[in-house]
């Protein structure tokens, strides 16, 4: 299965429906070179690392962008993790939420980021943790699953427990859209790797380019197999991201090398 994560560099001059515009143009350019999975990053259309422009530019669940979203994966036939939004709720809280929406246009999978970041970005201030963990099943044309996969939202990466749950649930690949500083890199590409480890499981990991409330955003948009090889890896400028999974290789990995059976906890 050819998947695409999509490296964007957010534009914080850009009103949202230019960054949309930009960011579906890559998407249709993603699903011609043959990608059946698309995945954008973090708050793309929202600036990504700065908090200032959220409560202006939040979104009800079904608005503009959910909609933009749906159409591109309804035009491209493809399946469409739309990275994240700032969805707005109708008792006005904010939500750092992903959507996924299939060649149909339903809405596969709705993810609302459970770790807020606390640390000065000043996320956990103005956004409310999600409450449940996102797993769902993505299928082929003939309806058989290809693989479940799990949902997962940049500072969650920092949460290992989170991951233990999605595969508790069934997860067999995780996508982990992001916006990370440059400065934390090393961090970003062990902890990716290590929950590809532990948890042996393929890691679609979409991060933001370019500069965010003054942040170098550190780009290395990575995929990871289930047995921790970095299979492909962006640099740092904005890119698409290209890469071939074989959803099969998870369950011989792990009846190769059994880690999973032998939890204690
Ligand atoms: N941006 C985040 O949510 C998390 C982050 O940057 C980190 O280092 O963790």
């Amino acid at each position: 299965m050819k998947v695409a994560l999509v490296q964007l560099d957010v534009d914080l001059t850009l009103p949202v429906a230019k960054a949309r515009e930009l960011a579906v143009a890559k998407v249709h350019e993603a699903a011609e070179d043959g990608a059946e999975l698309v995945v954008l990053p973090e708050l793309w259309a929202h600036g990504a690392f700065d908090p200032v422009p959220w409560p202006a530019t939040a979104e009800p669940l079904h608005g503009e962008t959910a909609q933009a979203l749906r159409e591109a994966a309804i035009d491209c036939g493809i399946v469409l993790h739309g990275g994240s939004i700032v969805e707005r709720t109708p008792d006005g809280k904010l939500y750092n939420t992903s959507l996924v929406f299939d060649a149909e246009g339903e809405l596969l999978a709705g993810y609302r980021k459970i770790h807020t970041f606390g640390f000065d970005q000043g996320e956990a201030a103005v956004m409310t943790p999600g409450e449940h963990i996102t797993t769902f099943p993505l299928r082929d044309i003939d309806d058989s699953v290809l693989t479940e996969i799990g949902l997962a939202t940049c500072y969650d990466v920092r949460f290992p427990e989170l991951y233990r749950k999605l595969v508790d649930a069934g997860a067999q690949t995780v996508v982990q859209v992001a916006a990370w500083p440059t400065r934390r890199l090393s961090h970003w590409l062990t902890l990716c790797r290590a929950r590809a480890i532990e948890n042996q499981v393929y890691m679609l990991a979409c991060a933001c380019a370019g500069t965010q409330a003054g942040l170098e955003m550190t780009g290395h948009s990575l995929v990871i197999d289930p047995w921790g090889e970095v299979i492909a890896e962006a640099g740092a400028e904005a890119t698409t991201l290209y890469a071939e999974i074989d959803p099969a290789f998870v369950p011989t990995t792990r009846e190769r090398f059994p880690v999973l059976r032998d939890r204690r906890l």
